[in-house]
């Protein structure tokens, strides 16, 4: 069967920009314009040339670098915006003006202050004032979901006449539902035939914007107007990303249809928007989303690994991700956490991975998010295999404003829990000072340092201590981990400590615990 285009285009770059905060400069623009021609889409509205200066240099400038994807400008059917369009699109190697009058009952009375009669003959004046510039003339009907039936085909029958070879058919303010304005479509379309290709621009004021469009679609449309991320005035418009996957993944109803674009370009495009806008798309955004091809659940996880189609309705490199994301966290189970592992390079002993997934579940509880480096250092700290003759089992330190630093530490030595506490010069002295007072070693403190593994303000602080216990000729090295950075001193010296004793001859072990 032969396959129906629907033309994609887009107006990131226009209704895209009315988001609040989402200006762009000529050069941004010129980025995003040639990257949206990589995506293929098959007509880029570049602007409005009579809004500014810098609107009309933007879109002359994008003329010069698209040569694929026709480029268009917004007009009112105003002679002065129509010519200023005409202007700026000069030098398109394809060119489309893009004129637009309201058609709804309130709209006509109270901003436009205008009859319908005096709508239409306006309308027409614009469409032929355009005809003059381009041959391509798109028409819009503003408003258009709150418009009259018999004032909409009138309207459309009279710019037809004057050269419109595009009919857009707006919800500006996002008010329809898919099944009514499916209806609309439908009828529209049946009325206009082939004398122009209908399209829809589709606002999402009641998150209805991509359904819209997509039974747009079903009932004879021809043309989506959208924008990279959802991006638009108010509650933005419909997203490309969304339209285009779902006519992909829905290929069974939507076989009859295709569009012109490459799926794999959609997430660099994504990045590029909100890296230029600053306008980050939500994280449970559809598509393009941080979390839209993430799992964290370890029941999920595993029938990902398992079957990828158990929880993936697409696949992520189809958008240009490099692959899902298996986010480690606190409801992750062991299949995902091994099979990281693997990736890793380490293979456990099913013993060592069983202690590595039950630390990292007490790590998870207390991190959002588990960073593969979080992980090398866990199990870094599980696989050294030094005995842990002494353990740590409580940490509590004194409000380091209270003048004298001091810390209260609680050991685990021979199943029996000793607790002592001591000051010191500062805090980390003084945990240091009472470890060496409950174990009976005394270390010097050689170095210390400190820094933050993975990312965010949750990251693990890792210790690395180098002490020198009892006088003895070597410094030994100790690590610890824990998203405290007090905590993690404790341990790495507690860890320094087990690995000097570790060294000693097993009768010297035993004489140096008596003090404990
Ligand atoms: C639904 C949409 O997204 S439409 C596009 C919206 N985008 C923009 O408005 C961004 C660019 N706009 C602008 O820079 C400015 O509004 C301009 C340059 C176009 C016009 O600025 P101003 O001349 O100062 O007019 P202002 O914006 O205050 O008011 C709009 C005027 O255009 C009229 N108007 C609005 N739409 C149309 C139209 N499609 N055709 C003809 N006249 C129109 C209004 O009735 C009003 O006329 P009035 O001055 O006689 O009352
Ligand atoms: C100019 C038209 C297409 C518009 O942006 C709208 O009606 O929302």
């Amino acid at each position: 069967m032969q396959k129906e285009r629907v033309y994609i285009f887009d107006t990131t770059l226009r209704d895209g920009e009315q988001s609040p905060g989402a200006s762009m400069n000529t050069e941004e623009k010129i980025k995003i314009a040639a990257q949206l021609e990589r995506l293929g889409v098959d007509i880029i509205e570049a602007g409005f040339a009579a809004a500014s200066p810098g609107d009309f240099d933007a879109i002359r400038r994008i003329c010069e670098v698209v040569k694929k994807s026709t480029v268009c400008s917004l007009a009112r059917a105003v002679e002065r915006d129509i010519v200023k369009a005409g202007e700026s699109l000069k030098d398109a190697a394809n060119k489309r003006i893009h004129t637009f009058i309201a058609t709804s009952p309130i709209h006509m009375e109270h901003k436009l202050k205008m009859t319908p009669d005096q709508v239409i003959e306006r309308a027409v004046e614009a469409v032929k004032l355009a005809k003059s510039f381009t041959d391509d003339v798109e028409f819009s009907c503003e408003d258009a979901g709150r418009s009259e039936m018999p004032f909409l085909k009138e309207i459309l029958d009279a710019v037809i006449e004057a050269g419109a070879t595009t009919l857009n058919i707006p919800d500006t303010v996002g008010y329809r539902l898919p099944q009514e304005l499916g209806e609309m479509i439908k009828e529209l379309h049946e009325h206009v035939g082939d004398r122009a290709i209908i399209s829809v621009h589709c606002h999402n004021d009641l998150g209805l914007a991509v359904a819209n469009s997509l039974f747009s679609v079903m009932n004879g449309a021809r043309q989506i107007e959208c924008t990279i991320n959802g991006l638009g005035e108010r509650a933005g418009n419909a997203a490309l990303e969304e339209i285009v996957m779902a006519m992909k993944t829905r290929s069974d109803v939507f076989g009859f249809v295709e569009t012109g674009i490459n799926t794999k370009e959609i997430y660099p495009t994504s990045r590029l928007v909100s890296a230029i806008t600053g306008i980050e798309p939500q994280p449970n955004k559809a598509i393009v989303g941080k979390n839209a091809f993430a799992h964290e659940s370890g029941i999920h996880q595993d029938g990902v690994l398992k079957c990828q189609e158990t929880y993936e309705i697409m696949k992520a490199e189809d958008i240009g991700l490099e692959k899902n994301r298996i986010v480690l966290g606190k409801h992750s189970g062991r299949h995902a956490f091994k099979e990281r592992l693997e990736e890793l390079g380490f293979d456990l002993s099913q013993e060592d991975l069983n202690r590595a997934f039950e630390r990292f579940k007490v790590l998870a509880d207390k991190k959002k998010e588990i960073f593969d480096d979080d992980i090398r250092m866990l199990i870094a700290n599980e696989i050294t295999n030094i005995p842990q003759t002494f353990e740590l089992v409580g940490l509590q330190i004194a409000d380091c404003s209270a003048g004298v630093p001091s810390a209260a530490v609680t050991i685990r030595h021979n199943d029996k829990e000793i607790t002592d506490a001591g000051i010191g010069d500062g805090t980390i002295d003084a945990i240091f000072k009472t470890i060496d007072r409950i174990s009976g070693h005394t270390g010097l403190l050689k170095d210390y340092r400190v820094e933050a593994v993975s990312q965010g303000k949750d990251a693990l602080a890792k210790v690395v201590v180098n002490v020198q216990f009892d006088d003895s000729k070597s410094a030994v090295i100790g690590h610890g981990l824990s998203i405290d950075t007090m905590l993690a001193s404790a341990k790495a010296y507690i860890g320094a400590l087990n690995s000097y004793l570790s060294m000693l001859p097993s009768d010297c072990q035993i004489d140096s615990c008596e003090g404990v």
